[in-house]
């Protein structure tokens, strides 16, 4: 039997009332810093501040794009408390904003638009000058991280994710890698359905096999070389074993024991420098497994923390 969309509280109607699929909203705000003559938001050190959760994977794209292209003096970060309630990401216990002092990333949202009706969600790349909300869309921050700030750190400038030669290969994976496995596993663990479950977990294990294919031949997933492609990926792999494979019921493989070509270039990726900061498996598993109570209702955390990426040395 599926749980109804109205007999779900507020903050769990994420799935479709008649077909139990999950459906994700689009992000509203949708700026770019750019230095192009009139831009609203110019490029400038310390205008600009991030809030992210350690447990989300969008937000995480940013914090990694953040940490690889030498911007942590130029663009400040405030990180919420990994447990999301009814009133959403709330800043608490250490976590706080550093800013406002806000009590939940909601105010952020209500600073920047007093009438806003959407979620309120995170990452948010806030602009300190104006006291608004650039953009809450991960996929268009981490490009804006990845070239608009070059002339202010021009020492990172030759590293460049999502490069002129390769956009249109990146552009494609990232499609069907976002539907079928970024998104693919919200679509199978938040389903209220068997037929939305079973419609979703087959495809990301399809992708899954795609991505160990392409890995067995190349250390990277587009050009050889460390892309946007990688870097949106990852985050999700990063959660697959420890949180999806269980919670979001993604358990027809395992990371570790079946896609060892994926589990290397996990761990190549996560043995970067500066990498293995943005990752915060306590609040990953933490946040997954206590806030969504209408998959874990008794709030119980597994022990397994999904394989270990430090060793061996790739
Ligand atoms: N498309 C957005 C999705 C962001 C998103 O869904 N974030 C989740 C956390 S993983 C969130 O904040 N959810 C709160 C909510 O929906 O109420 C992006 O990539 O930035």
């Amino acid at each position: 039997m599926s749980t109804t969309e109205a007999s779900q509280p507020a903050i769990l109607k994420w799935a479709d009332g008649k077909t139990g699929e999950f459906k994700r909203q689009a992000s509203t705000f949708r700026e770019n810093i750019s230095d192009e003559p009139n831009a609203q938001f110019t490029p400038e050190v310390g205008r600009y501040h991030l809030y992210v959760s350690y447990a989300c994977p969008w937000a995480h794209r940013t914090l990694l794009v953040r940490a690889l292209k030498g911007l942590e003096d130029i663009i400040s970060v405030d990180v919420v408390h990994w447990h999301m309630q009814e009133n959403g990401w709330p800043f608490k216990d250490g976590y706080e904003d550093s800013l406002y002092g806000s009590k939940f990333i909601r105010d952020i949202y209500f600073k920047a638009q007093s009438d806003y009706g959407g979620r309120f969600t995170v990452p948010v790349l806030w602009d300190k000058k104006t006291q608004t909300i650039v953009n809450n869309e991960s996929s268009e921050i981490i490009r804006m991280l990845n070239t608009a700030f070059d002339k202010i750190v021009p020492e990172k400038a030759g590293i460049n994710f999502y490069p002129d030669h390769l956009k249109a290969e990146i552009d494609s994976v990232n499609e069907w890698v976002y539907d079928t496995v970024n998104n693919g596993v919200y679509k199978a663990g938040f389903a209220t359905s068997q037929e939305a479950y079973e419609k979703n977990v087959h495809p990301l294990f399809k992708s899954l096999d795609r991505i160990e294919e392409m890995l067995s031949k190349a250390d990277y997933l587009v050009g050889n070389t460390l892309t946007e492609a990688d870097l949106r990926l990852w985050t999700t792999i990063v959660r697959f074993d420890p949180v999806y494979h269980g919670h979001f019921k993604c358990n027809i493989k395992g990371i570790e024991k079946d896609y060892p070509h994926i589990l290397k270039w996990a761990r190549r990726i996560y043995q970067m420098p500066k990498v293995a900061e943005t990752v915060n498996m306590e609040h990953i598993k933490n946040h997954y497994y206590k806030s969504h109570v209408q998959i874990n209702p008794t709030g119980v955390v597994p022990a397994g923390m999904g394989p270990n990426l430090a060793e061996p040395k790739i």
